[in-house]
Parts: structure tokens; C-alpha cells; sequence
């Protein structure tokens, strides 16, 4: 005799590298999300700093690291959904947080094909204040725009009250299916530990279209601390290929454990709650010979450092 088993609802929550998903996982988890949710997050990186970030009962949440669960990581995402179901009782439902790079559209295929499971949704995070930058960006533009065609919902932040409408039109333009909800801020939130940076600088010309197979990622820790201005310095500088830094550092300057972000035009610091005790940085970004630049002048600042690095 066999058992049918009601398909479990599955969100995807997708969105470009710091577009706040995790921070939106983090409001459900904070408006009250039940116990047994299954939240699957994973990092592009090697260490996985979101499901640190992520303020769920630590059983409930199921890392995936160092690569795209929509490329390298699908199969491995689609065993270890398997097993979860096998091993414990079925979560009432499952969020998975796909990384920055990820084609949600492939997420959602899994849950799609599987019979136990039920696409609910597919959620899209966008950073209003570097929606039209991304979209237009040589570097990106692919990557976003597949972000954006795949969602249902399309979960606007950071946009300037005198933005909405006029983004919510050019998003229903590009993808006329999809519910849009916009929260407009006159300033950040985060208050900027420096000025926001200036204009990111045109790349070179040459080789300028990344698909999904030209991102780099890298990652840092070790006991030692870290120059935050002398950081701060360096991401300035190689702003056109970094996309994406974030995780927690020793700052030299207060001997502290820090959370650093650095997405869009932002670099901030703030007070870690749940740090290691140690630095523990990733870095994403553009492969080619001024990410590796980029990759050697950061790994001077970490005295006595382990570090990786992964492309895709
Ligand atoms: N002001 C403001 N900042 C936000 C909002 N959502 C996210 N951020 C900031 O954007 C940065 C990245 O947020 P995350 O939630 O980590 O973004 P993410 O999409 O999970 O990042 P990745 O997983 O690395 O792609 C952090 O500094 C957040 O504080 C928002 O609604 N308003």
C-alpha cells in the first residue's frame, strides 16, 4: 500500500549578489515563520556566511557552499532534498535562498519534476538603486535579467520614494506577469561606515560579457585582523570587477568581530551578533587577471590567513 503525501510548497527566493535576500528571509523568520519550515541557503562561496546571518533554529537550516545550486550544486541540492525527506519529518514547507548568481528558474525546475514537492513561488530580491545599472551592466545584465524573468514576485528595496513609479513600470515592462512590491527609503538604512563610493568605473573593454561560467570567488580567515581602511582602499579600487564581499573580520582597528557588506555602491561595517571568532571573509566577483590583482592585494592584509579560491 502506498502513502500520498500532500506535495510540500517550495519558495524560491532568488536575487542578484546582495540584493537582500537573506535580509528578507530574515523578516519572514522575524514575522513569524512556523517551526518546521526547511530553509536551504546556498553561498556561492566556500564559507557560507548567510546561513550564519540567518535567524532560524540552526536544524532547519540546510547549507549548500562553494558553487550555484542551479549548475554545479542541482544535483546535489535534489539528493540532499531527497534525504531530508527520507531522514525526518516532512517540513511543512521549504525556502530555498539561491545564491546571487543563480538562475532561479533552474531552482524551481527541481521542485517542478520532483512529485513531493510543489513550486509555490519564485520571490526575486532586487536592490532598487542599482536595478537599472544592473540590468544595463555588459558583466551582469544576463544574470539579472534571467533573475527577474523567473520570479512571480518581484521584492523592490532601497528605492527612492521618486523612483516607484516610473521602476515599476520599466519592471512590469520587463516582466509583465510578475506581482511587484516596492519598499521606497529616503536614505539607507545601514548608516555607511564611509561615504558612499563614487561611480563604479567602466571595465575594460575587452571580454566583458560574463555568463554564469566567469564568476570567481575567494575566501579568507584566520586569527589575524585586518586594515579596514586599507580594505576599504583596496574595494574602491577594484570596484569594477568586485561584486559582492561579505562575512566577518577581526578590525585592527577596534579588535572587534565586524560584519562587513559591500554590495552595489554600499560598503559598510557593523557589530556582529553571531560571529566566529575569527575573520571569515568571501569576495565574488568577475574572473580574469584584475580580480586575481585584486585577490593578492587582499590577502596581504590577513596576517597568517587560510585561504581558497573557486570559478564558475
Ligand atoms: N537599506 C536597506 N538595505 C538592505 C535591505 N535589504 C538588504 N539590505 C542590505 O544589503 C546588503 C546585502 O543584504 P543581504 O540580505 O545579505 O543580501 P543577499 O541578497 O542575501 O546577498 P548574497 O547572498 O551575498 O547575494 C546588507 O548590507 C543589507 O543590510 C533593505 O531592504 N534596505
Amino acid at each position: 500500500m502506498t502513502t500520498e503525501y500532500a506535495p510540500i510548497p517550495v519558495t524560491v527566493i532568488g536575487g542578484f549578489l546582495g540584493a537582500g535576500k537573506t535580509t528578507y528571509l530574515n523578516r519572514l523568520i522575524q514575522g513569524g515563520l512556523p517551526p518546521d519550515v526547511l530553509i536551504i541557503v546556498n553561498d556561492f562561496g566556500d564559507i557560507n556566511i548567510d546561513a550564519a546571518l540567518i535567524d532560524y533554529q540552526d536544524d532547519n537550516v540546510m547549507q549548500l557552499s562553494n558553487g550555484c545550486i542551479c549548475c554545479t550544486l542541482g544535483g546535489t541540492l535534489a539528493e540532499q532534498l531527497a534525504q531530508a525527506l527520507r531522514i525526518r519529518a516532512a517540513p511543512g514547507a521549504i525556502l530555498i535562498e539561491a545564491s546571487g548568481v543563480a538562475d532561479p528558474a533552474r531552482i524551481a525546475d527541481i521542485a517542478r519534476l520532483s512529485r513531493r514537492l510543489r513550486l509555490a513561488e519564485v520571490v526575486c530580491l532586487i536592490d532598487g538603486s542599482q536595478a537599472r545599472r544592473h540590468a544595463t551592466d555588459p558583466l551582469v545584465g544576463d544574470a539579472w535579467r534571467a533573475q527577474v524573468l523567473a520570479a512571480d514576485t518581484l521584492q523592490v528595496n532601497r528605492l527612492a520614494p521618486g523612483d516607484k513609479r516610473e521602476l515599476e513600470q520599466w519592471l512590469s515592462d520587463f516582466n509583465p506577469r510578475a506581482r511587484i512590491e516596492c519598499e521606497t527609503e529616503e536614505a539607507p538604512a545601514d548608516t555607511p561606515v564611509q561615504p558612499s563610493l563614487s561611480p563604479r568605473p567602466s571595465s575594460p573593454a575587452s571580454n566583458r560579457t560574463a555568463s554564469h561560467g566567469h564568476w570567481h570567488t575567494f575566501s579568507l580567515s584566520g586569527r589575524g585582523s585586518i586594515d579596514k581602511a586599507r580594505l576599504a582602499a583596496l574595494i574602491e579600487a577594484y570596484r569594477d570587477v568586485l561584486f559582492r564581499a561579505k562575512g566577518f573580520m577581526l578590525a585592527e582597528s577596534t579588535d572587534d568581530i565586524e560584519l562587513l557588506q559591500f554590495s552595489g555602491d554600499r560598503l559598510h561595517w557593523q557589530p556582529a551578533l553571531r560571529a566566529p571568532g575569527e575573520t571569515r571573509l568571501v569576495f565574488i566577483g568577475i574572473a580574469g587577471e584584475r580580480f586575481s590583482a585584486f585577490e593578492q592585494a587582499v590577502k596581504t592584509l590577513l596576517e597568517n590567513p587560510s585561504s581558497s579560491a573557486s570559478s564558475e
